[in-house]
């Protein structure tokens, strides 16, 4: 088999470092051909990448690999990078649920993610569809399209007013409790979450917001845990799914829970697409007219489940919550300084909800790794702060 195109950054670099797709921006580029690193990035015209595509690409000496979410990485893969003499990984993204950790463990390779920079992007685009879906933009601009608009009339397109209505958020960590925060600034609307750690800053916050608000004369809006999913799904008025993918929350909207909302609620889904049963929600979908989703992310990406993509009540787009330039370009940053901290034997940072001092494309970052998911269990040494002193 011929060997994939790739282009070459400092081909005279000590180290070795793969990436299997090009990345927007060229700061990423730096953080790896700064520390010495020979950057060989794959330009190969094709979406994912196979497990034997990789394996060509890390060949028989390879130091470090940023990867995609599309991609296999499991025990394969890290047999081939340890053999080669690599000690470190990252995704291009927050969500690790293509990487089997455990395995990159085994073979003694640093598990990289790039949480916090896409915190804002993913929420707001989680509100886009929120909003597409209550109001029924994407229909109504068919229509338009399709030359069918004749004038107003008192019951054309009628949808969801969100104000005073509750959100329920499925996984309040990063980016779900940005999403409630959005949807309670915006629209006061009261939340009731769901997630097995309590989300202190989001209640302090709506708690807070609710003060001002009858300081102002105006209703205060509130804020509750629920002890279960169920609850959320009975009492929410819009529900937005934002929990990591694993083995509890695989089809945790099933047939059973959706029969549980209200049969004019919206569902949103910018986590992963199997949180969500979706032949049971194109059931759902189609038994229940006036219950809408709002879609990034699909069970069998890049497919839609059948008869998902007919139905009206539906809005799908193709998984781009973390899209937009600064993200992009920012989770590429702090993909590349994970391997390059690797590489150099930098320490993990020691403020994972801060990433801001690794994106100052202006000055140098601190010598540590943002964000390894297997520090722990590979006995990583924790930044003591003086790396941060650097900046
Ligand atoms: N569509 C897209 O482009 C994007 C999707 N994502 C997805 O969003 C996920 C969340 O990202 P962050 O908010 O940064 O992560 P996070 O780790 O801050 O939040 C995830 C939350 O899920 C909760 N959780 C875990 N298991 C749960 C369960 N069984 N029931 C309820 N809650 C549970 C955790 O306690 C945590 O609070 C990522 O893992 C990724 O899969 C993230 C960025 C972009
Ligand atoms: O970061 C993630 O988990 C994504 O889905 C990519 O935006």
């Amino acid at each position: 088999m011929a060997g994939l195109a790739v282009q070459i950054y400092n081909g005279g670099g000590v180290f070795r470092v793969v990436s299997t797709k090009p990345m927007p921006g060229t700061q990423w580029i730096r953080a790896l051909t700064n520390v010495g690193c020979r950057v060989e990035v794959c330009t190969e015209n094709k979406t994912i990448l196979s497990v034997e595509d990789i394996l060509a690409l890390i060949g028989s000496r390879c130091d470090g690999v940023i990867g995609q979410l599309t991609e296999d990485w499991g025990e394969t893969l890290f047999a081939a990078l340890k053999k080669a003499g690599g000690h470190a990984y990252s995704n291009m993204a927050v969500g690790y649920n293509n990487v089997d950790v455990n395995a990159a463990t085994r073979h003694g390779i640093a598990v990289g993610n790039t949480p916090g920079v896409l915190t804002e992007t993913t929420a707001e685009l989680a509100a886009a569809l929120t909003l597409s879906a209550a109001r029924r933009v994407v229909e109504a601009d068919d229509f338009m399209r399709a030359g069918k608009y004749e004038g107003w009339l008192p019951s054309l397109f009628v949808g969801n007013l969100l104000k005073g209505q509750t959100v329920g958020i499925i996984g309040a960590g990063r980016i779900g409790s940005a999403y409630a925060r959005m949807m309670i600034e915006g629209f006061k609307m009261n939340v009731i979450y769901y997630d097995l750690y309590q989300s202190t800053r989001l209640e302090k916050f709506v708690t807070a917001y609710g003060e001002f608000l009858k300081s102002q004369g105006e209703t205060p809006v509130y804020w509750r845990r629920a002890t279960s999913p169920e609850e959320v799904l009975k009492e929410a008025d819009v529900v937005s799914l934002h929990p990591i993918l694993d083995k509890t929350t695989y089809h945790l909207i099933n047939k059973e829970r959706l029969s549980l909302m209200k049969k004019d609620a919206v569902l949103v889904n910018a986590s992963r697409g199997p949180v969500i049963d979706e032949a049971a929600l194109v059931e759902h979908l189609k038994a229940n007219p006036m219950f809408r989703v709002g879609l990034d992310v699909f069970e069998d990406e890049p497919f839609m489940k059948p008869g998902l993509g007919e139905l009206p009540n539906a809005v799908v787009v193709p998984h781009i919550a973390s899209a937009s330039k600064w993200t992009r370009e920012g989770m590429a940053t702090l993909a590349a300084l994970n391997v390059a901290g690797k590489l150099k034997g930098y320490p993990l940072w020691s403020n994972p909800n801060n990433i801001m001092p690794f994106l100052d494309e202006h000055s140098q970052p601190p010598a540590a790794c943002p964000s390894i998911v297997n520090s722990k269990a590979l006995g990583l040494p924790v930044s003591d702060g003086k790396a941060e002193s650097k900046l």
